[in-house]
């Protein structure tokens, strides 16, 4: 079932969008006003073409009441005679002006031939007394004039235009002064406050259809202040002045191109329709290319403006309705009401144009419909594109938390592979007693880095035949085997049933739970049984991702215990001779060959011992094999029984042990073998009921100050046990030694 709403932020984008649209075009159609003291009303007033030098007459616009001029040959000047009757004067008579809309023209002048100059106005030099936003041309008569007037009005054009003179009270032209400067002055602090406000929304959201409206913005606003003159008043703008009608188009087509890149943004095309995208980003180019070639060749390029500049302005309004159109049938956001607007800008600036050719009779609305009509585009675009602001506030949360879920992921499998070597590592060399404690501390170590809990407890039942218990923090171990071990029995049938299990926890007496107890299984061979049990206070259970990456390092844990345990029965089983429990030859060797070197780098005296069961062939052959194994088996009993724990022995054939003494010098050796062999001899050894009587007989070597390997140590207490066989067996012989000092090797 859908979210009733979800879209509400959208909606209440596109309501308040719209009030501000429906109040903006309200204060369009009130602010006109109506004056508050009665002024006069225009005088009617006659306009008759004036021949030029070559016999030509301007064209006059179809109500009579406009005069044309253009660009092309023939129209660039043009003259007319402005025929009115002022009434007689009184003293309450008003100041009648002659008013001319500012519509651009490089200059509108005024006389009676050799009697009345009443100036030159131009349309890109704005003078002072025409006030901060200039809006009109006006001539001020002379007071004294009454009756039939006959005024020359010249006029140069600049792009197609049609003046409209008209005769006013000085207090009418004032009104319309005031009117079209309100209209103005909202047109350009509306375009500027949308302008700041997106400005504002690029930086908060980074998102380039922001600024790309800004310079939508921009332009638009210069635009305006372009075609209303008010551009020209300003000093950076100075070098327009120059350009002349040149300037006009090539703000007109800048402003297009603004225009139909944010609309491309607004409306996605570059998702939606690639290939119209690129077609209109090159069709911009070519407009930016065409106002550059203008501005190079204005002189050239100024009559074909005159259609060039329809044809351009008017196709990209055809390409903009038709994105729109488009965006329209995809629903984007507000593009209705876009569309509608931009609409409004065709129809309004095809009006305004009709009117420079002199096809419709000027007023304030042809005049400034076409600027109104930008301005609600502007305010519909932004409030459509700040209306996507959710939709990217929704993108940008959901890439955060994809983020953080990477992340969180990442740090898991981080201290999961931790865990791994940490184990691998601890684990090795570790004696079979410590392989649990240790492996389970690990466990807890790691596990309370992802899963925040205040108390963890580890419980191991007979696994590889031990009982293990762990806890974290380590202090709260035994608190927590009493609280929790009564339990025990039901956790484990639970778990038996779910892999997990959570409960509150509540202490005696009391209601409302004060922790939250979760626990997951170890998983272990059957008949074992293990579980983690984690408890956090307060009421915040475990997520299902806590309990699952803690069967994860868990199982890891429990698969690097069999480990070690399988690494350290094979060890042993490579070690050690299976008969006797002793090393067996390799090993033994091994050791020889360590000890040398460490006795050498220790500077230490170090002994061998060569122990061989005297008269064992006869044992084998009275009693048998069984009773021989026996005998070797109980005499690396005693042999073992001996030594102290840097000693190792190991059988070194099959009836033959070899002892290693390390830190012993010859003396203390030969003790030691005095022990074995006596401890051997005084052995009550029964075998099948029946009594044995074994001895040994022993060689005694030491390593020499120069020598590195043990061979030729092994080798003398060869011959010394040799010589303990010749010399009536059950005795200790010590191989003579040979002096060498080890301060000569060292
Ligand atoms: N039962 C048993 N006998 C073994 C094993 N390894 C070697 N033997 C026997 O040990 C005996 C060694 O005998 P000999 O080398 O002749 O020496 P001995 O009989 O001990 O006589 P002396 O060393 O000269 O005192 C042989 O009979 C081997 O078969 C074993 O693993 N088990």
């Amino acid at each position: 079932m859908a979210f009733p709403f979800r879209d509400f932020p959208q909606q209440w984008l596109r309501t308040v969008g719209m009030a501000v649209v429906l109040l903006l075009s309200g204060l369009y159609v009130l602010t006109p006003g109506r004056a508050e003291v009665p002024v006069e009303r225009p005088l009617q007033l006659r306009l008759t073409p004036l021949p030029d030098h070559e016999g030509r007459l301007p064209a006059l616009g179809s109500d009579g009441q406009s005069l044309r001029v253009g660009v092309t040959e023939g129209t660039r000047q043009a003259r007319a005679e402005l025929r009115f009757v002022l009434p007689p004067r009184t003293n309450e008579s008003p100041h009648w002006v002659i008013w001319i809309a500012r519509v651009p023209v490089e200059s509108v002048h005024l006389q009676v031939e050799n009697a009345w100059d009443g100036g030159s106005r131009s349309f890109l030099a704005p003078e002072p007394m025409e006030g901060p936003m200039p809006v009109g041309y006006l001539f001020r008569l002379p007071a004294t004039w009454e009756g039939e007037i006959r005024l020359e009005l010249t006029a140069i054009g600049l792009r197609n235009a049609a003046l409209r003179p008209e005769i006013v009270s000085e207090e009418l032209a004032d009104e319309y002064v005031q009117k079209a400067t309100i209209v103005a002055s909202l047109a350009y602090a509306s375009l500027f406050t949308l302008g700041l406000m997106t400005l504002a929304l690029f930086f908060a959201s980074r998102d380039a259809s922001f600024l790309v409206f800004f310079g939508f913005c921009v332009t638009g606003a210069l635009l305006l202040a372009a075609f209303n003159g008010h551009l020209y008043l300003l000093d950076p703008f100075d070098f327009l002045r120059q350009l002349g009608g040149a300037g006009l188009h090539a703000i007109s087509l800048l402003f297009e191109v603004a225009a139909l890149q944010i609309l491309l943004r607004y409306a996605d095309s570059q998702q939606a329709g690639p290939r119209l995208a690129r077609a209109i980003d090159q069709g911009c180019v070519a407009l930016l290319l065409l106002s550059g070639v203008m501005l190079a060749w204005r002189e050239a390029f100024d009559p074909l403006a005159a259609w060039l500049m329809p044809v351009a302005w008017f196709s990209g309004c055809g390409v903009a309705l038709f994105v729109l159109s488009e965006a329209w049938r995809r629903r984007v956001p507000f593009s209705a009401a876009v569309f509608v607007s931009v609409l409004g800008i065709a129809v309004t600036a095809m009006i305004w144009e009709l009117e420079g050719r002199g096809f419709v009779a000027g007023s304030l609305w042809t005049q400034y419909g076409y600027q109104a009509a930008i301005m609600i585009c502007a305010a519909m675009v932004s409030v459509g594109l700040i209306s996507r602001i959710s939709k990217y506030r929704e993108q940008r949360d959901r890439e955060q938390r994809a983020r953080a879920d990477s992340e969180r992921r990442m740090y898991r499998e981080a201290v999961r592979s931790e865990l791994l070597t940490a184990l691998q590592m601890g684990l090795r060399g570790v004696g079979e007693e410590d392989i649990q404690p240790m492996a389970m501390r690990l466990l807890l170590d790691h596990l309370r880095r992802i899963v925040p809990a205040d108390h963890v407890l580890a419980v191991v039942r007979g696994f590889h035949g031990r009982d293990t218990l762990a806890a974290h923090p380590g202090a709260a171990l035994d608190e927590l085997v009493e609280r929790i071990s009564p339990r025990l029995p039901n956790l484990r049938q639970q778990l038996a049933i779910n892999i997990e299990v959570q409960q509150p926890v509540t202490r005696s007496g009391e209601a409302t739970p004060v922790a939250i107890e979760a626990a997951v299984s170890l998983p272990v061979r059957a008949p074992s049984w293990g579980a983690l049990v984690l408890e956090r206070a307060g009421a915040t259970v475990f997520h299902p991702d806590e309990l699952s990456i803690a069967r994860e390092l868990a199982r890891i844990a429990v698969l690097q215990i069999d480990e070690a345990f399988t690494a350290l029965h094979l060890r042993h089983t490579a070690e050690v001779d299976s008969l006797t429990g002793a090393l067996n030859r390799r090993s033994i060797d091994q050791a020889l060959v360590r000890t040398f070197q460490e006795s050498i780098r220790k500077r230490l005296p170090l002994s061998v011992l060569f122990v061989d069961i005297d008269h064992f062939k006869a044992i084998n052959d009275q009693r048998g094999h069984g009773c021989g194994d026996y005998c070797l088996r109980e005499i690396a009993k005693l042999i073992g029984e001996q030594l102290v724990d840097d000693d190792v022995f190991g059988r070194y054939g099959g009836e033959e042990f070899l002892v290693v003494l390390p830190g012993r010098q010859t003396e203390m050796a030969r003790a030691i073998a005095e022990q074995i062999r006596a401890a051997i001899e005084t052995a009550d050894l029964r075998y099948k009921d029946q009594s044995l009587q074994l001895t040994v007989s022993i060689g005694v070597a030491s390593q020499l100050g120069h020598e590195p390997q043990p061979g030729p140590a092994v080798e003398r207490a060869d011959k010394a046990l040799y010589a303990a066989k010749r010399g009536g067996r059950n005795r200790v012989s010590v191989a003579p030694a040979i002096f060498a000092p080890r301060s000569a090797t060292a």
